[in-house]
């Protein structure tokens, strides 16, 4: 079996064997039961539920399910345990080693994938009449949803006509008929992109749907990498060895040989479908929020023997949506700030603000060399982020201190609190595209496409010029150390 990072099963059994995994066999009913158990998992940080006794499942045990396959451990030493496995990292691995990980093929070079003849997931193949997606256990994840999401964690394959960009990520999708899902395509998302790609060419696009591909392939699907990457270079250059693809059956694109289960066909580029209402990543779902979205026709399955399908029953946190979009987001505008030289050293998404914020930590030492203004330092980082796709989901961004900890939630609230006066301290961006799933963007008072955005500037204004001449009324920054360390040393005697 290969590594956890590179194949779905070994990183189940991975799971298994840090005791992160609970194989549930008694039959569980994938409308609702299935979901209602995984929301309670991921509200309480508890181990993976594995599904292997499903209402529906087929002769060849497609399919069980896993859920919550990238969610919080509850023992705080291995708090992103499950994203680190994802990774081949060690499950004590900070959030900022996994982040760094994700951009580190920033700066080597491309590794190709390798192509292979047959692969596990080959093992059984079903032609259009020989399924319903119906009849298969596709899960109903929330009681209001418009339809079965069959696909929440698995990972779209879509290539430009021109063969030169294959783009791999995650969108959501849900059963429409026997045959055929319906799913979210929204621009600026690269499947939307290359949809459109399609669709001026009047061609149908080409697409294929794998479901338990290697850990370290779905996390870069979530990440917004650049325009015309291709995310199998790229992961390959990650993990430091060529990723193993084999041909679809029907159309002509590539898919990890490992992957737990595989749909191909086509996606429409004229016919839609009412999609939604979904409960969705912030937290809510609106009774009849559907809009018309692409059918995907499902002209073959080819799976592994008891196949595996991963869920995301998303929501209120914290849930994949939130360890992943968010922190991914974040690395990727830490990543392009540094690069235009800004001097920005972290970017972290706090799960507080339903990842709809990223911090980002200042070097104050090199601001201050810089000899600008609050308004011109923020503006350059709001526009740098606020009018490109890596920014899309983020409506604030805070701009804090050297001595805030941007993965630590109570520092940042702290700095936001104390240091940004409301209004004066914030600068607005109603010009620049807008995240449409947000609440207060959907269902507000303004456009939902446009505008609703902020910098924040959580630095005070001796930052920019001579530097924090304050210290902390806490235990840190309020006492010498020679004291600090007494009474740490006595800490016990002392009776606590
Ligand atoms: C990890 C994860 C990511 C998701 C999603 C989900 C999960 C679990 C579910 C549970 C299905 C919920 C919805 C949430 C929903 C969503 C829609 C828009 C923006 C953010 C989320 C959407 C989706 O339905 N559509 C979409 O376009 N992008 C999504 N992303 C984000 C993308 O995977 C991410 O943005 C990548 O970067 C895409 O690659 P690209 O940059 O285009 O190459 N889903
Ligand atoms: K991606």
């Amino acid at each position: 079996m290969a590594l956890p990072h590179m194949e779905f099963r070994a990183f189940v059994q991975a799971l298994k064997d840090d005791g992160d995994l609970v194989e549930i066999n008694e039959e569980c009913d994938p409308n609702l039961e299935v979901s209602a158990i995984i929301r309670k998992v991921v509200e309480s940080d508890e181990r993976a539920p594995l599904f292997n006794n499903l209402k529906g499942q087929n002769e060849n045990g497609l399919w069980r399910i896993l859920g919550a396959p990238n969610s919080l451990r509850s023992d705080p030493r291995h708090r992103y345990g499950r994203l680190a496995r994802h990774l081949n990292l060690p499950p004590t691995s900070s959030m900022k080693e996994i982040l760094d990980k994700m951009v580190s093929a920033k700066t080597t070079p491309p590794i190709p994938p390798k192509i292979v003849e047959t692969g596990p997931c080959k093992e059984f193949r079903l032609t259009s009449d020989q399924f319903d997606l119906n009849q298969l256990p596709s899960p109903t994840l929330h009681q209001a949803d418009g339809g079965k999401y069959v696909q929440t964690y698995g990972m779209f394959i879509v290539r430009s006509p021109d063969g030169k960009w294959t783009n791999w990520s995650i969108a959501r999708a849900m059963v429409h008929d026997k045959n055929h899902l319906v799913g979210l395509v929204m621009l600026p998302q690269h499947i939307a992109v290359i949809h459109r790609m399609w669709k001026e060419l009047g061609q149908d696009m080409p697409y294929a749907l794998a479901f338990g591909v290697p850990p370290a392939a779905i996390m870069a699907a979530s990440m917004p990498l650049p325009d015309g990457l291709t995310e199998a270079e790229y992961i390959g250059s990650m993990v430091n060895s060529p990723l193993e693809l084999v041909k679809c059956e029907t159309i002509d694109l590539f898919v990890p040989s490992t992957s737990e289960i595989v749909f191909e066909g086509t996606c429409s580029v004229t016919e839609t479908a009412t999609e939604g209402p979904f409960g969705e990543m912030h937290g809510y779902v609106f009774k009849g929020d559907s809009h018309f979205m692409p059918v995907y026709t499902v002209n073959t399955i080819t799976h592994r023997k008891d196949a595996i399908l991963p869920v995301c029953a998303c929501g209120r946190l914290t849930d994949e949506t939130h360890t992943m979009i968010g922190p991914l987001a974040a690395a990727e505008i830490g990543y392009i700030l540094k690069s235009n030289g800004l001097p920005i050293k972290e970017a972290f998404s706090p799960f507080e603000s339903q990842v709809t914020w990223v911090a980002l930590q200042v070097d104050t030492e090199k601001l201050r060399a810089m000899k600008t203004s609050a308004e011109a330092f923020c503006r350059q980082v709001g526009d740098l982020i606020f009018r490109g796709k890596p920014g899309a989901t983020i409506h604030r961004l805070l701009l804090v201190g050297d001595d805030i900890d941007v993965y630590d939630f109570k520092e940042v609230i702290w700095a936001f609190s104390t240091r940004c006066r409301p209004v004066m301290d914030e600068y607005s961006y109603e010009d620049v595209p807008g995240f449409p799933l947000i609440p207060y963007m959907s269902h507000g008072n303004g456009p939902a496409n446009k505008g609703g955005k902020l910098v924040c500037d959580c630095l005070l204004p001796v930052e920019y010029t001579t530097g924090k001449n304050w210290e902390a009324a806490d235990f840190k920054e309020s006492f010498p150390p020679e004291l600090k360390q007494k009474v740490l040393d006595r800490w016990h005697s002392y009776g606590f």
